[in-house]
C-alpha cells in the first residue's frame, strides 16, 4: 500500500494543484463530449488520432504503476490519484467532502459519464460516493477501511446534481459505524450504512506496516 512522504511546501503543491487540476477537468470534459458527440466520420478519426497524440506525450515521463497517496511533512494529504476525490483522476466526479464534526456532505453533478439505467445513476457509482462519504465521516484523520457497506436503493438516481452525506452512528473499538443517504432535489435516492474498521498496521501500538 503506497502512502509516500513527499518534500515540498505548501507553495509547491499550490503549483501542482493548478497544472494538474485543469488537465483532469479537461480530460473530464472529453469523456463527457466522447459520449454525447454528433459529429462525423472524419471529425471522430481527427479527434481519436489528436487524443492519442495527447496520451503519448504524457507518457513520455511517468511514474510506475498508481499515484498512491502522497502527504507533506506538513500534514497536507494528496490523494490525487482517488477514484472520487482525486484532483488528476478524470475519472472521479470529482467531490469536495465538507466536514462538521460527526459528520460529513458533499454536493457534487454527475453526467453521462456515470449513467447505468437510461438518464440515471449506475448502482455501483451510488455505492463509489456513499463508500467514500461514510469513509471520510467515520474518522477526520484516521485511515478508515470499508468492512462492510450496506445499501438500500429506494428508487432510481437521476443523473444531475445530488448531495450525499454521512454521520458516526456509534463507534465500537476499531470499529466506527456509520449511516448516510444519496439524494436528489426531491429526497433520499439511497440510504447507506457501514463498517469501517482501523487496520491493524494503524492500530496504536502496532509494529506492522501496511501491506
Ligand atoms: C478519506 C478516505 C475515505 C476512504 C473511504 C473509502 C474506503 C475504501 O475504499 S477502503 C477499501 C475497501 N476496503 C478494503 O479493502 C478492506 C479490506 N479488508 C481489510 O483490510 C480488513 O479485513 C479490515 C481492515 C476490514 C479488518 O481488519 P482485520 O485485521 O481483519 O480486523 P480484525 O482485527 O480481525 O477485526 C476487528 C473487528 O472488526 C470486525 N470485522 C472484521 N472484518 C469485518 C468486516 N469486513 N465487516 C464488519 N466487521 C468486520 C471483527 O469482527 C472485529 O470485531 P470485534 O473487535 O468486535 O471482535
Amino acid at each position: 500500500m503506497r502512502f509516500t512522504a513527499e518534500d515540498i511546501d505548501g507553495h509547491e503543491v499550490a503549483r501542482r494543484e493548478a497544472l494538474y487540476g485543469p488537465l483532469a477537468e479537461a480530460v473530464r470534459e472529453l469523456v463527457d463530449a466522447t459520449i454525447r458527440t454528433e459529429v462525423d466520420a472524419a471529425a471522430v478519426q481527427e479527434v481519436e488520432a489528436t487524443v492519442r497524440a495527447a496520451t503519448a506525450r504524457l507518457r513520455d515521463r511517468q511514474i510506475d504503476g498508481a499515484f498512491g497517496v502522497r502527504y507533506t511533512e506538513d500534514g497536507r494529504i494528496m490523494p490525487w490519484g482517488n477514484v472520487v476525490i482525486g484532483l488528476r483522476n478524470p475519472i472521479a466526479p470529482p467531490l469536495t467532502v465538507h466536514r462538521e464534526r460527526d459528520r460529513c456532505w458533499s454536493e457534487f453533478t454527475l453526467g453521462a459519464a456515470y449513467e447505468g439505467p437510461p438518464g440515471h445513476v449506475h448502482g455501483g457509482i451510488c455505492a463509489l460516493v456513499l463508500d467514500h462519504v461514510l469513509g471520510s465521516a467515520s474518522s477526520p484523520e484516521k485511515p478508515n477501511f470499508t468492512g462492510t457497506l450496506t445499501l438500500r436503493y429506494r428508487r432510481a438516481t437521476p443523473l444531475g446534481p445530488l448531495r450525499a452525506e454521512a454521520r458516526i452512528d456509534r463507534v465500537d473499538g476499531v470499529k466506527t459505524y456509520v449511516v448516510g443517504a444519496l439524494s436528489d432535489s426531491d429526497g433520499v435516492t439511497v440510504e447507506a450504512e457501514g463498517v469501517f474498521i482501523l487496520p491493524v498496521w494503524a492500530r496504536e501500538g502496532s509494529t506492522t506496516t501496511p501491506t
